[in-house]
């Protein structure tokens, strides 16, 4: 399969060493200011800044390219993304997250929510920690994790640092070269439940990112890591 990189920094690297030991090519590494020449690539991989993302996507639609996409932080255009890939009959998968443990602890965090439901005793909070890098806070992966809580609880929304009743409070912190790593924490008067996820390297996301892309392919529509993973 034939891949085009957008953006080559950490993640297109780790993507490159990944996709190419699965046998695949890298035709394009497209960085900023670049021609976003797809050099008749199967798929593109975007791992770029938020800034770019929503262009670097509707670019692959425009030019009948399957498009998966790791980036975040650049959400408040994602229905847009999704009108335009359908305009084009596109093929399009977003994940804050490719990694096949934290898309399971996604589902265990959507579960323990929904036992907390009827358990108005505990208040959930959340944690992330990233590198000193990361341009985004909350971490896309955070948000997604409060969406789970948000759909299968009582609590209305999320917000970054303190919060009101039916918020679900996130604190990020930057420190070190830290891949990636998030708590939910539940606490009653009387004890606490904390389930956390810690990716050690990149390696999970790059590899999930590029199962995405195999899997993307020849399909037309919008889809997620659900689909992938058949969770
Ligand atoms: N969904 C997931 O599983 C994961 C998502 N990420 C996200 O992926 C993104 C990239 O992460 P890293 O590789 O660690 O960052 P990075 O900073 O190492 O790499 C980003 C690259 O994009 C380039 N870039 C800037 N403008 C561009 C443009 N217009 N078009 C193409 N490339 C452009 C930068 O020059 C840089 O080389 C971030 O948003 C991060 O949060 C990171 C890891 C996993
Ligand atoms: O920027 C990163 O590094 C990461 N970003 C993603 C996020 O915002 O959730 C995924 C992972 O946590 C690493």
């Amino acid at each position: 399969m034939k891949i085009a990189l957008f953006g080559y920094g950490k993640m297109g690297k780790m993507i490159e060493g990944i996709a190419t030991k699965r046998g695949h090519e890298i035709v394009a590494r497209i960085g900023k200011d670049d021609n976003p020449e797809l050099n008749g690539a199967d798929v593109a991989i975007d791992f770029s800044i938020p800034e770019a993302a929503f262009s670097n996507i509707t670019h692959c639609f425009e030019n009948n390219t399957p498009v998966v996409s790791g980036t975040t932080g650049w959400l408040e255009k994602y229905s847009d993304a999704i009108e335009a890939c359908k305009k084009n009959k596109g093929a399009f998968i977003y994940a804050s997250n490719f990694s096949l443990g934290v898309n399971l602890f996604f589902e265990l965090n959507k579960k323990l929510a929904a036992m907390m439901a009827s358990t108005p005793s505990y208040e959930a909070r959340m944690e992330e920690i990233h590198h000193i890098h990361k341009l985004d806070a909350p971490s896309g992966t955070a948000i997604t994790l409060a969406e789970g809580i948000i759909e299968n609880s009582a609590y209305s929304s999320w917000k970054l640092g303190e919060s009101k009743e039916n918020e679900v409070s996130i604190t990020s912190k930057r420190t070190g070269e830290v891949p990636g790593t998030h708590t939910i924490t539940w606490e009653s008067q009387v004890d606490r439940i904390d389930i956390t996820h810690t990716a050690h390297n990149r390696e999970g996301f790059g590899l999930g990112a590029v199962i995405a892309a195999e899997w993307l392919k020849d399909k037309e529509g919008v889809f997620s890591m659900k689909d992938v993973l058949n969770l």
